[in-house]
């Protein structure tokens, strides 16, 4: 006989939408290939970087830092002594191609650094948990705080190199790295923090299936036509024209595809003003002008993602009061009103594709004296321990498993007839009659279920005449000697 106490998983579990963490340590070969992909990364994000670098300034735009700092939180498997080693050396190979001196190109890298282990020591804190998840508007803010501060420490170090790389004073240098770090941050880290996961695929992907194609399309579409229309109006008021749009793609699209769109149309909007296609009739005269424009078109931006991330932290919440409303909290199983629910979609489907059904209700033999010999605490590792063996039993698909109540569970097998029915039931009671729980100090405790199960082929049975011919099956399974199944047919 086989003991266990440890509750396996196929249950339905609330869903935990978080980064996947690696469940091994990674080996040599997959350490020195992270450090690679970092440093390749690097270097080609530091290449654009320097490209977008005008005589004598710093580059108008810098992506490095932020991406960075947002790979390495996101995917913990790049942040290892080779990542961060292959972001130095991207760094540097970087400066290398473009003929910057070495000792400019290390000051550089360092002060690059400054800002991104600033951010990084921050973000790794418990206290970071909201800001590394995005999760809801207090996450949001708590992010754009880290992003501040890391920036600050950029501008501190900017200071004292800049200088020596650009030239100028310590305070401007200092105040343009400052901006131009927040400006990065802003737009680059949340579109990198909120890159989805396998499980957001599978969430992706129901959203696709509930809604039609034009509902979906429809923010995007506003959005587009808010920017033409801040190209044909333009004006100062012009930058904020896509704000309601950005705001409908955070209700509706979710964080990562609304992070994707502020940073696109940031991203647009500053390249159109300084190309001219866009014109908002501001004077730049001043480069402390050119830094309050572009801080304020990326701060137009961040309302949206809070408002998607609100609203994603609110779909979370609903999900979990959902599975809490509709399964058992001990077993994890479906309680008796959505099993009904569940098991009478099946049963519909099952009909109209004239398939057959068979319904199992299980019951565990002489619970009662399980109980009053070991106690309550006992009585429910073993109803815990039956709802998982009868889980592991079930063929692969949707789980329809039901507590009726007490120590009594129900199965419905869509497309199952007879033998099949019978087969499962049989493989139910035999797990376990050779399964027992482990009542530590070597002692076990071995336990029993009689089943009866209906079948109704084709399924024009109803839910409550399958269960009641169950029940009867079940009864004639207890008076017959239990840890037996009987099967009844249902015309
Ligand atoms: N530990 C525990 N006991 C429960 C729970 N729910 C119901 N019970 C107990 O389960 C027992 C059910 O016993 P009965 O259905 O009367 O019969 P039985 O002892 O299982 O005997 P047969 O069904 O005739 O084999 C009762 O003593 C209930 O108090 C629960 O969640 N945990």
């Amino acid at each position: 006989m086989q003991t266990m106490n440890s509750q396996r998983d196929k249950l339905t579990r609330p869903q935990k939408l978080e980064p996947s963490v690696p469940a091994l340590p990674a080996s040599p070969a997959q350490l020195f290939a992270g450090g690679v992909l970092v440093a390749a990364i690097m270097a080609t994000v530091c290449l654009f970087g320097v490209w977008t670098r005008l005589a004598g300034q710093l580059a108008v735009f810098w992506p490095a830092n932020a991406l960075l700092l947002g790979l390495f939180i996101r995917f913990p498997r790049l942040d290892t002594a080779a990542g961060w080693v292959g972001a130095c050396a991207g760094h540097l190979l970087a400066g290398f191609i473009v003929g910057d001196p070495l000792p400019i190109s290390v000051l550089l890298t360092l002060t690059n650094f400054a800002s991104v282990i600033t951010g990084y020591l921050l973000l790794a804190q418990p206290f970071g948990a909201d800001a590394r998840k995005l999760l809801g508007a207090a996450g949001v803010l708590q992010l754009l705080g880290i992003a501040g501060l890391a920036s600050v420490a950029g501008g501190l170090a900017g200071s004292f190199v800049g200088p020596m790389a650009f030239g100028g004073t310590a305070l401007e240098s200092g105040l343009a790295w400052f901006a131009s770090e927040l400006l990065n941050y802003f737009t680059i880290l949340p579109a990198v923090l909120s890159i989805p996961t396998a499980q957001h695929r599978e969430v992706v992907r129901q959203w696709r299936k509930s809604m039609p194609p034009l509902r979906r399309a429809a923010p995007l579409l506003a959005l587009l036509a808010s920017v033409a229309a801040a190209l044909l109006v333009g004006g100062p008021g012009a930058v904020a024209f896509p704000v309601p749009a950005l705001l409908w793609c955070g209700m509706r699209y979710g964080v990562f595809p609304t992070a994707v769109l502020s940073l696109l149309t940031t991203a647009w909007t500053l390249v159109a003003m300084s190309k001219g296609v866009l014109d908002t009739a501001v004077q730049i005269e001043s480069p402390a002008m050119l830094m309050s424009v572009r801080l304020g078109v990326t701060l137009i931006a961040i309302s949206p993602l809070a408002v998607a991330s609100a609203m994603a932290a609110n779909r979370i919440l609903m999900a979990q009061l959902r599975h809490l409303a509709e399964h058992d909290p001990m077993t994890g199983t479906m309680n008796r009103r959505a099993f009904a629910e569940q098991a009478g979609k099946a049963l519909r489907s099952a009909r109209t594709a004239r398939q057959g059904v068979g319904l199992l209700v299980l019951d565990i033999d002489r619970f009662k004296s399980v109980n009053d010999t070991y106690g309550h605490a006992v009585g429910d590792q073993v109803i815990v321990l039956a709802a998982n063996l009868v889980a592991d039993q079930l063929p692969d698909g949707p789980l329809l498993l039901g507590r009726l109540g007490g120590e009594e569970f129900a199965v419905l097998l869509p497309g199952a007839d007879h033998a099949h029915t019978r087969a499962v039931a049989e493989r139910v009671r035999q797990a376990c009659a050779e399964t027992a729980v482990d009542l530590g100090q070597g002692r076990t405790l071995g336990f029993t279920v009689s089943i009866g199960a209906s079948v109704s082929q084709p399924a024009d049975a109803g839910l409550d005449r399958l269960l009641q011919a169950a029940d009867r099956a079940l009864y004639e399974a207890k008076h017959g000697g239990r840890n037996r199944v009987v099967l009844t047919d249902v015309d």
